[in-house]
């Protein structure tokens, strides 16, 4: 028995929290797998059964609705009886818009929302789009010529990472606005290592429109020209975040951000955010400053993930 499933046997945790998680690959939920761990390690640690949705993000768009009606309307049931949505990371144009609207429900509807990577980007498009009017925006990934490039291609110039195009590994995120809910949920750090895999960001020339607006880059590279974690402050829970939180995710050391997804989604947020400004932070604060790559943590194992995903004691 590995940590985490004793772990589970010992917590008869018996309220449920919802959370959809709109991808791709619905179909294949290793695919997902550390994500699908740190929603665990984050109930687990909220004293809640995690439940998890999977949504097509496909089957959220207008096409559907044509194409499969009943397809249509079990994904928007779906996502509108969840406490709590997720967009993890992806690569490719299918289901982007999917992905959008997902983001425009969250952030409409004040229902607590992570982006991870990707799902970051499509918040950050989706803002755009309908908050500051921009009905062009999107990403140079989805549209090389769009008209309002607000997610752009920005290749690293790193002495120690040469050859390939993608921002891959570890990199320093800092703090700009101590009073976030971020910066909080990090046990108010300086600033936090986390993982990266992605070309494209938020353009950096955009930004002081988007803050004009009221989307917030509360987190930010050594350069301040790459945006690393996304807040609209006046919503209950919408963080995005460039990075992966869920590769540094472990059972007894669940990551802030997932942790503040499932605090926002079982109404129990402001309990652990005000814990974190009383100096409690969540367990394995020692763990954002620098650790070392463990891959062994988020290898596959095949089949595993839906059946950890759904589980309850
Ligand atoms: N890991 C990801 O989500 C990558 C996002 C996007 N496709 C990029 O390359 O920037």
């Amino acid at each position: 028995m590995n940590g985490l499933q004793e772990l589970l046997c010992l917590t008869p945790f018996r309220i449920l929290v919802r959370i959809a998680m709109v991808g791709k690959y619905t179909g294949l939920s290793d695919s997902y797998l550390s994500v699908l761990k740190a929603l665990l390690h984050a109930s687990v640690y909220c004293h809640r059964k995690l439940v998890v949705d999977w949504v097509a993000s496909t089957d959220l768009e207008d096409s559907t609705k044509i194409e499969a009606p009943d397809a249509y309307k079990a994904a928007w049931n779906l996502l509108k009886s969840a406490d709590g949505i997720l967009v993890p990371g992806g690569f490719g144009d299918r289901g982007v818009q999917g992905k959008i609207l997902a983001a425009k429900y969250a952030r409409e509807n004040n229902v607590p929302y992570l982006g991870i990577c990707l799902g970051m980007q499509m918040a950050v498009v989706e803002f755009a789009r309908h908050v500051m009017n921009l009905p062009h925006a999107n990403s140079t990934e989805f549209d090389p010529n769009a008209k309002t490039p607000c997610v752009i291609f920005m290749p690293e110039g790193s002495k120690t990472h040469m050859g390939g195009t993608m921002r891959l590994g570890s990199r320093r995120t800092f703090f700009k606005v101590a009073d976030c809910k971020s910066a909080k949920l990090y046990g108010n750090a300086d600033y936090v290592d986390e993982r990266h895999r992605h070309r494209y960001e938020v353009n950096p020339d955009m930004v002081p429109e988007f803050e004009n607006a009221g989307l917030k880059f509360v987190g930010k590279d050594e350069s301040d020209r790459r945006m690393e974690i996304i807040e609209i402050p006046n919503h209950q829970y919408f963080i995005g975040a460039q990075f992966h939180p869920e590769f540094k995710s472990r059972p007894a050391k669940p990551s802030p951000l997932f942790v503040g997804l499932i605090a926002a989604s079982s109404g129990q947020l402001d309990k652990v955010l005000q814990g974190c400004s009383n100096g409690h932070v969540i367990p394995g604060k020692h763990q954002f400053s620098n650790g070392p790559y463990t891959p062994a943590a988020h290898q596959n194992t095949n089949g595993h993930a839906k059946k950890l995903a759904n589980v309850g004691c």
